[in-house]
């Protein structure tokens, strides 16, 4: 008889753009969500759908956003879709998955980035799966969180460069298909039983760069919520010239100013400079360019940038010393304009890991 396994699946928060790297650039940090999963394949049946029960402790827990049904559960949705792309209809019975997630959700720290490849990683250990290697890992987010930057932190950790490599005319039409058709329809939906389509290969791809030891992340989590989705909806479609240009100067610089020891502080926060999403999210985050402009290496020692995280609305404040006087000086801005914070010193982490326990 097979013996119950069982395992836990790590992986990381993570801060994307770092100011000018928009869709580009990740940084995978020290904060995790953690899948504790139990499987006991002695069960001919369960009597949970999908044979899968979920628990979940942390954040969000008993609201909305966060289902306990596997169909609808962002993780489990992922991993089902991983699955289904190998003819595996369901999860093995009898299936547990106890999620454990610190990561505030929708605050520009890549909550859901993290449950993306978390799921993803689901997937191929349910299934057994083990062929699927992370570069293929990364095909598969990329059919579900279309931005690169925080599932190639989140999967592959580190500071990272991710790029997607031109498509066919063929394989532009398989990744632009709709959501609903590449995930298992949510209750309520209509689930048809079909194969749903397997990603093209080589979608994705990641450079690793060197980090400073020195350098550490210090974030401001403002207590609202702007999802990923409204962010991404106040851009422009098309950018003035002299901006695209503003960024391709400092996106050049960014990955050798961060990895430089000992790090130059005037030269970081040159790199960390953005005209093409900051901005623009100004409207859904009260006093953001105040904030950024506000602070220099000059007048506030130990820093060395600050931006946006994410699609925010958290900032983050890379530094080397007097990370708590950073954090406060920041909060008392947020403060300005009624908005209450909390705080956490990050540093950057490796990638998502699998533990047999
Ligand atoms: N652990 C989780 N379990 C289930 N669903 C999750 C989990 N983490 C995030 N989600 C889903 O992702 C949504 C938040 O995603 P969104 O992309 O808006 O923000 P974010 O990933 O936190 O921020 P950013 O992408 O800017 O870093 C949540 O509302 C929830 O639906
Ligand atoms: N690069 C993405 C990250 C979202 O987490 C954006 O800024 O919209």
């Amino acid at each position: 008889m097979a013996q119950p396994e069982s395992f836990i699946i790590k992986t990381p928060c993570s801060s994307a753009n770092i100011g000018p790297g928009f869709d580009v650039i990740g940084l995978a940090l020290s904060m995790y969500l953690e899948l504790h999963v139990a499987i006991d394949r002695s069960q001919a049946r369960s009597e949970h759908p999908l044979n899968c029960r979920i628990t979940y402790e942390g954040e969000g827990e008993g609201t909305d956003e966060i289902s306990l049904d596997p169909q609808v559960n962002l993780i489990t949705r992922v991993a089902l879709y991983v699955l289904r792309c190998h003819d595996q209809r369901s999860f093995p019975a009898e299936t547990h998955v106890h999620i454990k997630n610190p990561i505030p959700l929708g605050r520009g720290l890549g909550s859901s980035g993290a449950a993306v490849v978390a799921g993803v990683m689901l997937g191929k250990e349910c299934g057994g799966l083990h062929h699927l290697t992370p570069e293929r890992l990364f095909d598969f987010c990329l059919m579900i969180e279309r931005h690169p930057d925080n599932v190639g932190a989140a999967l592959f950790g580190g500071f990272v460069g991710t790029y997607l490599k031109p498509l066919t005319p063929e394989d532009v039409a398989r990744v632009e298909i709709p959501l609903s058709e590449v995930l298992p329809a949510p209750a309520g939906g209509v689930d048809t039983g079909a194969k749903p389509p397997a990603p093209p290969h080589g979608i994705g791809h990641h450079i690793k760069f060197p980090w400073a030891p020195a350098i550490k992340a210090v974030a401001i989590i403002p207590e609202f919520e702007v999802p990923t989705a409204k962010a991404r909806e106040v851009l422009p479609a098309q950018y003035p010239r002299p901006d695209v240009t503003f960024n391709l100067q400092r996106i050049a610089l960014l990955p050798v100013a961060l990895g430089q020891s000992p790090p130059d502080p005037e030269l970081i926060y040159l790199a960390m400079q953005d005209k093409l999403h900051q901005p623009y999210r100004q409207t859904l985050i009260p006093g953001l360019t105040e904030i950024v402009e506000s602070m220099t290496p000059g007048t506030q020692p130990g820093l060395l940038g600050v931006c946006l995280s994410g699609a925010g609305p958290t900032i983050l404040a890379l530094a080397t010393s007097n990370f708590e006087a950073i954090a406060e000086r920041i909060i008392a801005k947020f403060r300005e304009n009624k908005i209450v914070c909390n705080w956490k010193l990050l540093e950057p982490a490796e990638g998502t890991t699998v533990t047999r326990v």
